[in-house]
């Protein structure tokens, strides 16, 4: 068997045509949202992302607004941008670009955004609104799974998901989307402190490899058929490397490799999500 590729790259050109013409409706009704980012440091993957949120922003009509700093801003300086930011009618929603140099207070500065202009779904009021089943922005790499999935008809009702890694930004709050009555999966969710992470992958339908640990996933801890999602990013002298190792493409029925997998759904997801805030906005 050779899987289907669950291609992100073509699924996020797609969201985008539905995107430009939400955000032509928005302009007719006098509303241009602003997308802002904050950036610290010099992290050269982190400010490729950022540059590639704003050409996506200009690519269907928003307009966006940087805000660069040094990696040696302080937690005061850093939450100074956050305050403007908050307080700016021209940034309608905003992200501060992870991780942050060691030095700050990653959920100091999260939990110091205004929810209202939280377009990354990190907010503890957003993940708080996730685990209540209210509406709200979604974390942007978990719905962009769940997307990705749903546009591929991969059956999720029933399925046994196996999310490798609990992190934040990734694990946990998948399991909490894939457990809604709308996506009806059961979802282990494995870390570090595993006993059998070989069995638990193994009994999967659906896997989402988010450790971080280059090749972890190997073709012979894959059920024949099941669907693989590649999020784990690895930068080695060779390049980037993802956590699924590439003879489980002999074996899975689906797989979002690694690139071209998940990650570009993760920026089509953070331009919905401020299209999104934008149309609450006129609806309250
Ligand atoms: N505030 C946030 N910080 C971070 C997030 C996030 O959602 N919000 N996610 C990642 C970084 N990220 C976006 O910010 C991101 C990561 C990867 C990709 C992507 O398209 N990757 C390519 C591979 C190329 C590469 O990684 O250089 C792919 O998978 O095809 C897009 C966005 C951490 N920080
Ligand atoms: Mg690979």
């Amino acid at each position: 068997m050779t899987a289907t590729i669950l291609d992100g790259k073509a699924t996020r050109n797609a969201i985008l045509d539905e995107l430009r013409v939400r955000v032509a409706a928005l302009a007719e009704r006098g509303v241009v949202p602003g997308l802002g980012t904050v950036l610290v440091g010099d992290d050269p993957g982190s400010h490729a992302y950022v540059r590639s949120k704003h050409n996506f922003c200009k690519k269907i009509g928003l307009n966006s607004i940087r805000r660069d700093l040094p990696a040696h801003t302080t937690q005061a300086e850093l939450e100074a941008v956050i305050d403007e930011l908050n307080d700016n009618r021209d940034c309608t929603g905003y992200l501060v670009q992870l991780p942050l140099p060691g030095h700050l207070d990653q959920g100091r500065v999260l939990e110091r955004i205004d929810p209202a202009k939280d377009s990354d779904g990190l907010h503890p009021v957003s993940l708080g609104k996730l685990v209540l089943g209210d509406s709200g922005p979604l974390p942007c790499t978990p719905v962009g799974i769940v997307e990705l999935l749903r546009r591929y008809d991969v059956p999720l009702a029933g399925a046994r998901v196996t999310v490798v890694g609990r992190g934040v930004t990734v694990g946990r709050p998948l399991g909490l989307l894939l457990t809604r009555r709308s996506e009806n999966a059961t979802v282990t969710l494995c870390h570090t402190g595993t006993k059998d992470l070989a069995a638990e992958v193994r009994r999967a339908d659906i896997v989402v490899a988010a450790a971080g640990n280059a090749g972890l996933i190997t073709a012979d801890m894959v059920k024949p058929g099941a669907a693989v999602l590649d999020v784990g990013v690895t930068r080695t002298d060779a390049g980037l490397v993802g956590d699924v190792h590439d003879d489980v493409r002999e074996v899975a029925g689906w797989l979002a490799p690694m690139p071209g997998g998940v990650g570009p759904m993760t920026i089509a997801m953070l331009l919905r999500n401020t299209v999104e805030a934008a149309e609450r906005g006129l609806r309250a």
